[in-house]
Parts: C-alpha cells; structure tokens; sequence
C-alpha cells in the first residue's frame, strides 16, 4: 500500500485543513495510508512584523514546497490565500476542494456592531486590506495591528486595548468555533475578502500522476472556477502585496462574476470594478486591467515608497 505522506505547517489551523482533506480522500479511497508530516516556516517563526514588510504570501509556503521537491512530503494543504499566484515549475495545485465560508468575521467587545462602534474605536487586524477597507467604511476608527494565531487574537480582544478584531469566518468555522462569537459576518460589499480566502490549494509534484487522479476526486468545480478568475487578477497586480487588494468571484447562471479591489492603506484611495464573462480568466485579465487603468500600479508604487520611507 503506498503511503502519501503530507507536509502540514504545525499551527492548529493548517493540521486541522490536513486532517479534513485526509478524511475527504478516505470518503474515496482505502488503498492508501496517510501521514502527516510537520513543517516551520519562515511566516510561523516571524510574529513581531507586518507580513508585508517581510516578504508577504511565499513565507508559508517554501519550506513546503522545498520539501516536496525533496521527496521528504508528496503533498501539501495550503490555504489558497497564502499561496503566491506563480508555482514553481515542477508542482502545481492539482485541486481545489469546495471553499468555506469566504468572509470576514467581525469580533467585538460586548458584541457592538460595525455601524454601532463608538467614534475613534480600535479595531485589531494585521492586514493592509480589512484596515483599509474598514477605514474606508469607517474613517473614524484606528487599526492597530495584531498578530497570532485564533487563539491569541481573540485573547488579545479580551485582554489588550482593542475594541473588535477581525478574522477570517473560514477560519473559525474549520477549527470548530461557535459562530455565536462571531458579532457579524463582513459581506464583500463591506469588506472584499482576499484573493481565495476560505478555499485550499493542495499542492504536489506534477509528475504524481497517480495522487493527481486521486487528488481529482476531491476537486470542487465552482470553487476551483471562481478562485481562478480571482487568482489571474492577482497574478496581474503581482508584487502589489504592499497595497490592500481584494478579490472575490461568483457564478452567475454561466458567467463569473469578479469584484476586484486595489486601494490605499489608509482607505482613502479605492478602486474597485466587477467584471464578468464566461471565461474565469478573461474576467481576471479584465479586471486587472480595469483597475490598472484606474491607477492601480501608481497606489503600488506609492505603497513601496512610503514602505522604504519607514
Ligand atoms: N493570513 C493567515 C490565514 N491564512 C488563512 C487563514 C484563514 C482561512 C482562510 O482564509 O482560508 C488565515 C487567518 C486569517 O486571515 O484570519
């Protein structure tokens, strides 16, 4: 019997998203053994900085990759978020399970909403997009960065001088948390999720033609359809990971439906369009190219100053 064995980074979030994928393929099949093979990566060991300023997405995902390539793993469950939107050669995303919930999870204080937040509150995110656009809902809250792991933030809410936080509803739901936590659920009008956010990306060498038709198997045709029209757009604007971006995908009787999003940091700056078409791809190209258009490599060239500057 062969043994695939999968590289998972050790926090709780990515052990959980294996484990789930492992009990996806058993539903499947029995002619394999599963095991789980823990990896650090840069992105779990440097907790104390944005992640933007520290080289962004690909922190989470080399050490896997390398791993991969070393025959040490067959396989990995990434957050599809996480991953940048170029592969190396030789691996590939040989398939995309059906996503969780895309949004954004609003956390606060005594439960207060969004709307209802008293003038000049903080609000706790580490990422350039939730800060900017909430300042741009809400000109008058702080951001004030936090980082950790569910656990962490939420003690954070409680203990540190935060008024509400923000986290990924995927996240929560996958490790099992009470959505009564949750004080309201962003919809992408208020608050675009990122590129993929609630999907996995399960990565493996593309010369495993056997895991690739196992892989298949568990493969989710609207998410993998819609995540590609979001991940070309990205893939256009790559290198913008200094600038709050933003992109979220339906389908709508035959057509995928992109909201895409460049803006500034602060919220004062947003480009925003909907493109749709049939072709997930032709919708990403023509949403990057609509933004581009509307100034978007200018509010990234002007993010990586201000970031030097710092
Ligand atoms: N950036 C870290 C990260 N990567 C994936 C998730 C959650 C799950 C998902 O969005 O798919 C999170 C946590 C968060 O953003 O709150």
């Amino acid at each position: 019997m062969r043994k695939i064995v999968i590289g998972s980074r050790r926090s709780n979030l990515a052990l959980t998203q294996t484990d789930w994928v492992i009990n996806e393929l058993k539903k499947h099949t029995s002619d394999y053994e599963f095991e789980v093979k823990r990896i650090v990566t840069k992105g779990d060991q440097i907790l104390n900085v944005t992640l933007s300023k520290v080289g962004g997405k690909g922190l989470f995902v080399k050490e896997i990759e390398q791993a991969m390539f070393d025959e040490e793993i067959d396989m990995a469950v990434h957050s599809m978020k996480d991953m940048p939107s170029q592969l190396p050669d030789g691996l590939k995303i040989a398939c995309v399970p059906e996503r969780e919930d895309h949004r954004d999870a609003f956390i606060s204080n005594d439960h207060v909403s969004l709307d209802e937040l008293k003038e000049g509150a903080i609000v706790g995110t580490s990422s350039l997009r939730r800060g900017a656009q909430i300042l741009a809902y809400r000109p008058d809250l702080k951001i004030q960065w936090i980082r950790g792991n569910i656990d962490t933030r939420l003690r954070k809410l409680k203990e540190e001088n935060f008024d509400a936080i923000i986290l990924a509803a995927a996240g929560l739901k996958r490790m099992g948390w009470s959505t009564e936590l949750v004080t309201q659920f962003l919809e992408p009008e208020v608050c675009l999720p990122a590129v993929g956010q609630g999907a996995l990306a399960i990565e493996c060498r593309e010369s495993d033609q056997e895991l690739i038709d196992l892989l298949e198997k568990i493969n989710n045709e609207y998410t993998a359809t819609t995540v590609s029209a979001e991940r070309k757009f990205l893939s256009m604007l790559e290198g913008s990971c200094s600038v709050p971006i933003a992109g979220y995908a339906v389908r709508e009787g035959d057509e995928i439906v992109l909201t895409a999003l460049v803006s500034s940091s602060d919220g004062k700056k947003v480009l925003k369009t909907v493109k749709s078409s049939k072709d997930p791809i032709k919708a990403g190209e023509e949403a990057a190219n609509e933004l581009i258009k509307q100034g978007a490599k200018e509010l990234v060239e002007q993010a990586k100053k201000e970031m030097e500057d710092n």
